[in-house]
């Protein structure tokens, strides 16, 4: 079963266990054989009325090891065999997982989380079926077929051709139907994967769709989703149907092939019941490898089918990762520079997002970030956290080129509070403290304070313990915006980055923050977006961007002397804080 690199590996790892499971799996099956032997030694001997106690008793004893034997090995192959099966699933997993963290931020623009939900768990699932039961089935069907067939020639080479040839004609229809299963599994979780996008995406923006009262349209668009899928499972599993039909059919004619011929070879020839009888059995062991056949096949096309959706999936590129060379991890002061900065998202190469930016930001400077929706502020802020690529000899943290830096070591300096403040389903504290393990109380609440948020948590009954998301409170926008910058502030790195960050929060409160962040950020970089002038007018200085270009730099004071577009915003934010007031 050679699926691939990303799978192969676990082979070597995995040898040991395999090939003990293995070894357990193929002596159960050679005892195996041996009983229907006995039984026909037992009868024949009935028959010739040669039966003593001591033969008897013989017989009895070798059947009881038989038995004890293949407890031990069934026991011995499952904890191998499927205990590997696990390893391999739960090493897979892991890499999978890792992979999808240093995955871009332009891969998880282009695939959806619920599809990528479908390889963690319906692909996985079937690799893990064909390294479990796969290999099960695999080794009893070639040995234990091979050693049933054996016996059965020397009891009676002719009654084996007739019941082999018609087992070896099933096999070759049974291997066209499996052909068209695996293309029908493909189509099956193709279609499973847009359903659970859709699914995805439905229940993340559930207020939005009950918002514009467009229930009854998602309903229908997942109602077609749903109907796609069934289709395509019920056409699935009718071709595993047919295949079920087609071995049953093949075998039951055999069967009845062999109970007339052998009962009439019986009659013309030296063949006796016992003979019969075990040929019998044989035959009737011989069904499990024969079915084990196909469905290993099955169960092979299905992994072979979900292995191609996560080799692709393993196989994006990682298009952000560190250069050749990088330096050793660098302690960085917080100095910042932007030198003729020229960007483009890379889905997007004709159309500049930056053009030709260059400022400096010093070690504790506090900055604002200023311009009109679409100007390039978090672009600008993202190329400092190195989500993308920027050419070399244009973006300088101290005296470092940042594509000289290793990824670790430039984010490891910088605090940052995203635009959309996304906190994990986990306690207020454990979201407060996510940048060091095990953050106590005392340290949380401090930063709390300093975001003005610990007046709100110490009101839920459970205070710091409160649990946030699904499976408990839901905090309102402005709360979850100060318990980003709570778990910003307490990672004190030489850089803190807030994306429009206060703009859920009252006036009197955003002043409140900014007041603290002016105390406890002495000596260390703030760099501030923000869309209203009152966050920032008290900085050391604004970065006007406008349409990707740098339109000015300088304080607050200098800018309303001098700059038209930042006149012209503070006239503006006047007016409508009058109107508000
Ligand atoms: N991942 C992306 N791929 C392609 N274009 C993008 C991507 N992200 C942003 N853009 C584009 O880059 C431009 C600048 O976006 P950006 O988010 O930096 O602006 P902004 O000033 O922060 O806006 P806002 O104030 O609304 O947050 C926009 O025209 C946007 O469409």
């Amino acid at each position: 079963m050679i699926f691939g690199k990303h799978i192969n590996k676990y082979y070597l790892k995995y040898a040991i266990p395999m090939i003990l499971g293995v070894i357990a799996l193929l002596y159960v099956d050679y005892v195996q054989v041996e009983i229907p032997r006995i039984f026909a030694g037992i009868i024949d001997k009935l028959r010739e009325s040669t039966l003593t106690n001591t033969i008897l008793n013989e017989s009895v004893l070798r059947l009881v090891w038989i038995v004890l034997i293949m407890v031990v090995g069934r026991v011995l192959w499952r904890v191998f065999v499927f205990g590997s099966a696990r390893f391999i699933e739960h090493d897979l997993r892991m890499s999978m997982f890792l992979h999808a963290e240093a995955l871009g931020v332009d891969f998880y623009k282009e695939h959806k989380v619920g599809g990528l939900m479908t390889h963690f768990i319906n692909d996985l699932e079937a690799i893990r079926q064909a390294f479990g039961p796969g290999i099960l089935m695999l080794f009893d069907s070639l040995f234990l077929g091979t050693i049933v067939i054996i016996r059965m020639t020397q009891l009676s080479r002719e009654m084996t051709l007739i019941a082999v040839i018609p087992l070896a004609l099933m096999g070759v229809v049974a291997m066209f139907i499996i052909k068209k299963m695996r293309m029908k599994y493909k189509l099956r979780q193709d279609s499973f994967e847009h359903m659970s996008d859709f699914t995805q995406e439905s229940f993340s923006g559930i207020n939005v769709i009950r918002a514009f009262v467009k229930e009854v349209k998602e309903a229908v668009f997942f109602a077609e989703k749903n109907d796609d899928f069934y289709k395509k499972h019920v056409d699935f599993v009718k071709t595993m149907i047919l295949i079920n039909i087609v071995i049953t059919v093949f075998i039951n004619l055999t069967i009845l092939t062999i109970i007339a011929y052998g009962a009439w070879i019986a009659i013309t020839s030296d063949f006796t019941p016992g003979m019969l009888t075990e040929y019998f059995t044989l035959f009737t062991t011989l069904i499990w490898p024969v079915m084990a056949l196909s469905q290993f096949a099955s169960i092979r096309s299905q992994a072979v089918a979900s292995y191609k959706r996560i080799q692709t999936f393993m196989g994006a590129k990682v298009s952000v990762k560190d250069e050749k060379n990088v330096k050793p991890n660098q302690t960085l002061s917080g100095r910042i520079t932007f030198k003729h900065l020229d960007f483009a998202y890379p889905d997007d190469p004709e159309r500049q997002i930056l053009n030709d930016i260059s400022v400096s930001i010093e070690k504790g400077e506090m900055v604002g970030v200023l311009g009109r929706t679409g100007s390039g502020k978090s672009t600008f802020v993202d190329l400092l956290l190195r989500l993308y690529n920027v050419k070399s000899d244009a973006l300088y943290l101290d005296d470092h080129d940042i594509m000289s830096l290793s990824i670790h070591n430039v984010r490891d300096q910088i605090a940052y509070v995203p635009q959309d403040n996304f906190l994990f389903s986990d306690t207020i504290l454990n979201n407060i403290g996510f940048s060091e393990p095990s953050m106590p109380e005392e340290k949380a609440s401090y930063y709390a304070r300093l975001a003005d948020v610990h007046d709100n948590i110490i009101d839920f009954t459970h205070g710091y313990q409160t649990e946030i998301g699904e499976r408990g409170v839901t905090l309102s926008g402005g709360q979850k915006q100060r318990i980003s910058i709570a778990r910003a502030l307490a990672k004190d790195a030489p850089i803190l980055i807030l994306d429009d960050s206060v703009s859920a929060v009252d006036t009197k409160t955003e002043e409140s923050i900014i007041k603290h962040l002016e105390e406890i950020r002495q000596g260390k970089t703030t760099i501030v977006i923000a869309h209203r002038i009152s966050t920032i007018r008290k900085m050391d200085k604004i970065i006007l961007l406008d349409q990707g270009h740098l339109l000015d730099v300088g304080s607050h004071e200098d800018l309303l002397k001098r700059n038209a577009l930042y006149q012209e915003m503070v006239r503006k934010q006047e007016l409508e804080h009058m109107v508000e007031g």
